[in-house]
C-alpha cells in the first residue's frame, strides 16, 4: 500500500509539475461531475413524486434538473476527458525523460550487466505508456470513487441500511486488488522469459543477424524458443489472472446478493406508506449506477493497479544502488601524469568471481600500451575501467597521484577519448555522427573535416552521396548504410574530436578494417611518443601481435591477471607466454615466413628456433 501511494504522489506530482493549471482543474472537476451526476437521481425522483401526486410543477422541475444535469454532465465529462488526454501525454512524455535520465545518466555502466536492473528495465520499458495511463486511471479512479459515495449517501437518506452496501463491495475490492497483485508479481518473474523473447524478436527482424539467420535456417528455432519463452511468462500471467477470477466472483455473488436485498427492503417500504415511488426509483436508478460503477471500480482498480505497479518499478530503477555515485568530487586534475592501477579488481554485478584482478599497472605520462591476451583475459573490461564506465570494485586508480574516485566521473570521462570493440553506429548525418565526440564541435565542418582525416576517414565521407551532410543507416529511408570497417573508421574519428586528450583508448580498433589500414592506423597510435610534453597516454587492445610490437610498453592478461608487462623486446627475452604468443601468431600469418624471416634479418629471431624476438 505504501509503494502505491508513493507512486501515486510521484504521478500527480509529475502531472502538477507538467501543466499546474490542466492538472488541478481535472483532479477537482472530474470527481466534481460524478457527484454532480447523482442530481440526476435526484431529478428523476422528483418528476416520479409529482407526476404520483399530480403536482406539475415539483415534475416538472424534477424533469428540468434531470435534462439539465444530464446535458451539464455529459458535455463537461467531454471537455474533462480532452483535458486529461493532454495531461496523460506529458506525464508520459516527462516520465520518458526521466527514464533516458535513469539509465544514461549515472556516472558509470555497470547497472547494464546486472540482471535484476536489466529486468526491472525491461519491463518497465515495454510499459512505458503506462505512465501517462496512471495519471488517467487516477482521475477515473477518483470520479468513479466521488460517483459511488454521492450514490451510497443519497440511498442511505433513503433508508440507513443501504449505507451497509459498501461493506459487501470490500471483498470484491480485496479479490481484485489480490489479483492484481498476483499477475504483477507473475509478470516480474516472467520478466527474463519477456526479456529472451524481445531479443529473439531482434534476432529475427535484425538486418545484421539475417545472413546467418538465412545460412543456418534459424527461422524455426527461433521460433520455436520465442514461443517457448512467451508460453513461460504467459502460463504463469494466465494461471494468477485465472486464480484472482475466481475470486473476484465470490466477490461478486456476494455484494449482487447484497444488493437485492437492499432493493427489497426499499420496496418493503414503499408498500408500507414509509417511502415514496419516487424514492424507490431513485434507489433502483442508484443501485444499478452503483452495479457500474462498482464494475468500472473493478476495472479501473486493475488497470491502476498495474500502472502503478510500473511506476513503483521506475522507483526501483531511480533507488538502484550505484556504486561509486556519491557527491562532492573533486573538480581539478593534473594536466599530466602517470596512470596507476592499484591492487585493482573488478567483479560484474551477479557474479561470484572477478572478471579482473588483482592488477597493480603503472602506465606513465605519455607512453603507448598494447594490451594483449586470449579472449576472455580482461582486456576490454580493463578498458571500460581506464574510462571510468566502471569503479574498480577493490583496489583504485590514480591519475598524477590523484585517486579518480574521488574525481567528478565527467571530469576525468572529459580527458579521455576511446573506440572501443562495440562501437556504436550512430544513424545521423555523417559529420554529427563524427561530431558527437565533441558536442561543443559537432558543427564545426573543419574540426569534423580533420578528424576523419587522421582516421583515415574522409575518402568514406567524400564519396557519400551529400558528403558531410549524408545520413547514414538504415532506419531512414534516404540513409546510406557503410560497411563494417567504414564505420568503424567513422568510430575512429569520432575518438579523434578531442584534440588534446590526456588518455586514449582503443579496443580491437583495426578489428573490421583491412591489413594495410590497421598497419597505417597502428602505426599512428602506437609511435613511441615519450618525448612529446602533451602527449596522451594511448592504450590500444590488439589480437594483432606482430602490429603491436611498436608500443613502449605491454600487457599481457590472462584470465584476468597481468602475467607480463614491458617492452616488446624484453618479453621476447624472457622467452614467457607473450614471446609464445607472438612466435605462434607470426608463424600463423600468411606470410608468417616473411615475418620471421624479416625478423631473423633484423636479428630478432634466435637461428634456427623459430623464437621471435
Ligand atoms: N557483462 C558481463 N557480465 C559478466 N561477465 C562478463 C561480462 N562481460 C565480460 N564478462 C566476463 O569477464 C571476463 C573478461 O571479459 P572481457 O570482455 O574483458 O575479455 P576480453 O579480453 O576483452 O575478451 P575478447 O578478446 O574476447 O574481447 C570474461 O570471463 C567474460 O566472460
Amino acid at each position: 500500500m505504501g509503494s502505491w501511494l508513493s507512486a501515486a504522489r510521484l504521478v500527480v506530482g509529475v502531472a502538477v509539475r507538467a501543466d499546474p493549471r490542466r492538472a488541478v482543474l481535472v483532479l477537482v472537476l472530474v470527481p466534481l461531475f460524478n457527484i454532480i451526476a447523482a442530481a440526476q437521481a435526484l431529478g428523476l425522483r422528483s418528476m416520479v413524486d409529482g407526476a404520483v401526486a399530480r403536482q406539475l410543477t415539483e415534475a416538472l422541475t424534477g424533469g428540468l434538473v434531470l435534462v439539465l444535469v444530464t446535458v451539464f454532465v455529459h458535455q463537461a465529462s467531454a471537455v474533462a476527458t480532452d483535458l486529461r488526454q493532454v495531461l496523460q501525454q506529458r506525464v508520459g512524455l516527462e516520465f520518458d525523460r526521466r527514464l533516458m535520465a535513469l539509465c544514461s545518466g549515472p556516472a558509470h555502466v555497470s547497472h547494464y550487466h546486472d540482471p535484476e536492473f536489466l529486468d526491472t528495465a525491461e519491463l518497465v520499458r515495454q510499459r512505458r505508456t503506462e505512465f501517462g495511463g496512471a495519471f488517467a486511471a487516477l482521475v477515473e479512479n477518483a470520479g468513479l470513487l466521488a460517483r459511488f459515495v454521492a450514490a451510497v449517501v443519497l440511498m442511505a437518506l433513503v433508508s440507513p441500511m443501504l449505507a451497509l452496501l459498501p461493506v459487501f463491495i470490500l471483498p470484491l475490492a480485496l479479490a481484485i486488488r489480490w489479483q492484481a497483485t498476483i499477475v504483477a508479481a507473475a509478470e516480474v518473474a516472467g520478466a527474463e522469459a519477456d526479456r529472451q523473447r524481445a531479443a529473439l524478436l531482434t534476432l529475427a527482424t535484425d538486418p545484421a543477424a539475417a545472413p546467418e539467420v538465412r545460412l543456418y535456417r534459424l527461422g524455426g528455432e527461433i521460433a520455436t524458443r520465442h514461443r517457448a519463452a512467451f508460453a513461460v511468462s504467459a502460463r504463469r500471467r494466465e494461471a494468477a489472472r485465472a486464480r484472482g477470477a475466481v475470486a473476484m466472483a465470490a466477490g461478486w455473488l456476494l455484494f449482487c446478493v447484497a444488493l437485492v436485498a437492499g432493493l427489497y427492503l426499499v420496496t418493503r417500504s414503499v408498500l408500507s406508506g414509509t417511502a415514496s415511488a419516487g424514492e424507490a426509483v431513485l434507489v433502483l436508478l442508484l443501485g444499478t449506477r452503483l452495479v457500474g460503477a462498482t464494475t468500472g471500480l473493478s476495472f479501473l482498480i486493475g488497470w491502476l493497479r498495474r500502472s502503478l505497479h510500473t511506476v513503483a518499478l521506475y522507483q526501483r530503477l531511480a533507488g538502484y544502488p550505484h556504486p561509486g555515485a556519491a557527491g562532492g568530487r573533486s573538480q581539478e586534475l593534473p594536466e599530466r601524469g602517470d596512470l596507476v592501477l592499484d591492487g585493482v579488481t573488478f567483479r560484474y554485478p551477479g557474479e561470484a568471481t572477478p572478471a579482473l584482478g588483482p592488477i597493480d599497472l603503472r602506465l606513465p605520462a605519455g607512453a603507448t600500451v598494447a594490451v594483449v591476451g586470449d579472449n576472455g583475459a580482461g582486456k576490454s573490461t580493463l578498458v571500460a575501467l581506464l574510462a571510468g564506465l566502471y569503479p574498480p570494485s577493490t583496489g583504485r586508480v590514480t591519475f598524477g597521484g590523484q585517486d579518480l574516485a574521488q574525481v567528478d566521473p565527467e571530469l576525468w570521462r572529459s580527458r579521455v577519448t576511446a573506440t572501443f570493440q562495440d562501437f556504436c553506429r550512430f544513424e545521423l548525418l555523417a559529420r554529427e555522427s563524427v561530431g558527437v565526440g565533441r558536442l561543443g564541435a559537432i558543427d564545426d565542418r573543419e574540426a569534423v573535416g580533420s578528424a576523419l582525416e587522421s582516421a583515415g576517414a574522409a575518402t568514406i565521407v567524400a564519396e557519400l552521396p551529400a558528403g558531410l551532410d549524408s545520413r547514414l543507416g538504415r532506419t531512414f529511408p534516404d540513409g546510406t548504410d557503410l560497411s563494417s570497417g567504414q564505420w568503424q573508421k567513422l568510430a575512429l574519428a569520432r575518438g579523434r574530436m578531442r584534440t588534446a586528450p590526456t588518455v586514449v583508448l582503443l579496443d580491437e580498433p583495426a578489428a573490421s578494417l583491412d591489413p594495410d589500414s590497421e598497419a597505417e592506423l597502428l602505426r599512428r597510435y602506437l609511435a613511441p611518443n615519450g618525448s612529446t610534453a602533451d602527449a596522451p597516454i594511448t592504450v590500444v587492445v590488439s589480437h594483432r601481435l606482430t602490429t603491436v610490437r611498436d608500443a613502449d610498453l605491454i600487457v599481457v592478461l590472462h584470465e584476468g591477471r597481468i602475467v607480463e608487462y614491458g617492452p616488446h623486446a624484453e618479453l621476447l627475452d624472457r622467452a614467457g607466454r607473450y614471446a609464445e604468443m607472438y612466435a605462434l601468431h607470426a608463424a600463423a600469418y600468411a606470410d608468417g615466413p616473411a615475418v620471421l624471416s624479416a625478423a631473423a634479418a633484423r636479428g630478432e629471431v634466435a637461428a634456427g628456433s623459430g623464437q621471435t624476438r
